[in-house]
């Protein structure tokens, strides 16, 4: 295979450091992967885990902004010069005409923008296949990179590499797809639900006025569900319902406390609201999830898509469905570059046209530029590892 061209920006005769930037243009956020090569100048020889024969050294960085705030997206790839990394088609190498991968709905929705916007062709790869590959190089390149989140304690799983396979993927963006992986291209997208990111989002914007994503989640933190869900205890007079393994504490009814009294909406907190819709969804989709993993006999489920946030409540919840429906035999994991797993799918699609591998050589933290974030207040819980991180790679060609 050739060796990709490289686009040099203004003319200029040495090559832009920033190379190859992929696109998942979701109906929430837009999510933004890309390669920036090491200048060279701060190379230590003396370093193996950094320097890796024939491979192009650099980092991969990651970003992403709010779909409704597409043109603050576009500025920024402008901004940065992204786009000057995107291929040359190989097939008509005097087509100046050069594109970027993107998966997503946004491939679709937005390729007239970005053509008129920023000159670009956007090359439309499937959302699932992105998934798919994005999951399975993030758990077999990156350290430290599944986890699973019970009672407050997080704790990094070790992959094995030869035993990786079946397992469901989850991934939770605006809506839910269930995508049961048996190898690299190799799955099935076995269920979905529509009650998903978006209907927390959407519905708690509604019920708590509140602007942003980070606030409603913020607000869920200081909350206290008990005040408007009906729990088992509210119904059998305070007893344990044992018979059928349901303790008096045990939701009975999300949002069913709400019936019981002449309550209206501005009567309930805001926090209290956010956190029952959060745990509601978050506990759906454990559930759903456990139910797929049972039909095909699945002990291992990881949850992508940024609905999530490394967010400690949401996580714990999905965790404690998946071990009470399961009776413990099933696993809930999570994924620290959840959100990006398609752009990553996106990403590594350019192989196809010459980029031969990519490996993963270390992975450190080290914040990308702050224009690249477009959360401001937030203050998670646990660090957003999202949000600041990019990863030490080596990109070979082949
Ligand atoms: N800053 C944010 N703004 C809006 N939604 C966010 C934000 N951070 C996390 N989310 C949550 O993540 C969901 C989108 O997840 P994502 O995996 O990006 O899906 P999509 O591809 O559909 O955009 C949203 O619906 C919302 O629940
Ligand atoms: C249509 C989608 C694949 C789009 O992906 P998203 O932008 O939500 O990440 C997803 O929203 C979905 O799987 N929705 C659930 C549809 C269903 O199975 O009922």
């Amino acid at each position: 295979m050739d060796r990709p061209r490289e686009i040099e920006a203004d003319g200029n005769s040495n090559p832009i450091q920033i190379s190859r930037l992929a696109l998942d243009i979701g109906g929430s956020l837009i999510k933004l992967v890309y390669f920036s090569r090491d200048s060279g100048d701060h190379e230590d020889p003396l370093n193996d885990s950094v320097r890796i024969s024939n491979g192009v050294n650099g980092r991969l960085h990651f970003a992403k902004f709010e779909t409704t705030n597409i043109n603050d997206c576009l500025q920024f790839i402008s901004a940065n010069k992204l786009f000057f990394g995107g291929f040359q088609h190989q097939e008509n190498p005097t087509n100046d005409r050069s594109f970027i991968k993107a998966t997503g709905g946004g491939a679709y929705k937005f390729s007239d923008l970005f053509k008129e916007k920023l000159g670009i062709s956007l090359e439309k790869e499937d959302e699932m296949d992105c998934l798919v590959t994005g999951a399975n190089f993030l758990l077999k390149a990156v350290n430290h990179e599944a986890f699973t989140y019970l009672n407050g304690q997080k704790e990094f799983v070790q992959i094995d590499h030869n035993d990786l396979y079946p397992y469901l993927l989850v991934n939770i963006g605006s809506g839910v797809s269930m995508i049961k992986v048996d190898g690299d291209g190799k799955f099935e997208r076995v269920s979905g639900t529509s009650v998903g990111g978006g209907t927390f989002w959407g519905l708690g914007k509604l019920l708590t006025k509140c602007q942003s994503f980070d606030e409603l989640l913020e607000l869920s933190q200081r909350g206290n569900n008990r005040v408007i869900d009906m729990l088992v205890g509210d119904i059998y007079g305070g007893m344990d319902y044992s018979k059928i393994g349901l303790s008096s504490t045990a939701i009975a009814s999300s949002f069913g406390r709400a019936i019981s009294n002449s309550n209206e909406l501005h009567d309930y907190k805001p926090e209290d609201v956010s956190r029952s819709l959060l745990r509601m969804i978050s506990n759906n989709i454990g559930q759903i999830s456990y139910l797929n993993a049972l039909r095909f006999g699945l002990k291992r489920i990881f949850f992508g898509g940024f609905f999530t946030r490394g967010h400690s409540y949401t996580m714990d919840t999905i965790s404690v469905a998946v071990h009470f429906w399961s009776k413990g035999e099933a696993k809930a994991m999570f994924l620290r570059h959840e959100g990006f797993l398609g752009a990553l799918g996106a990403f590594m699609s350019y192989e196809r046209h010459s980029l031969g591998d990519l490996m993963v050589n270390q992975s450190v933290q080290i914040p990308v530029d702050a224009s690249s974030s477009t959360d401001t207040n937030y203050n998670p819980p646990e660090r957003d590892l999202n949000e600041t991180e990019s990863m030490q790679c080596s990109v070979y060609q082949a």
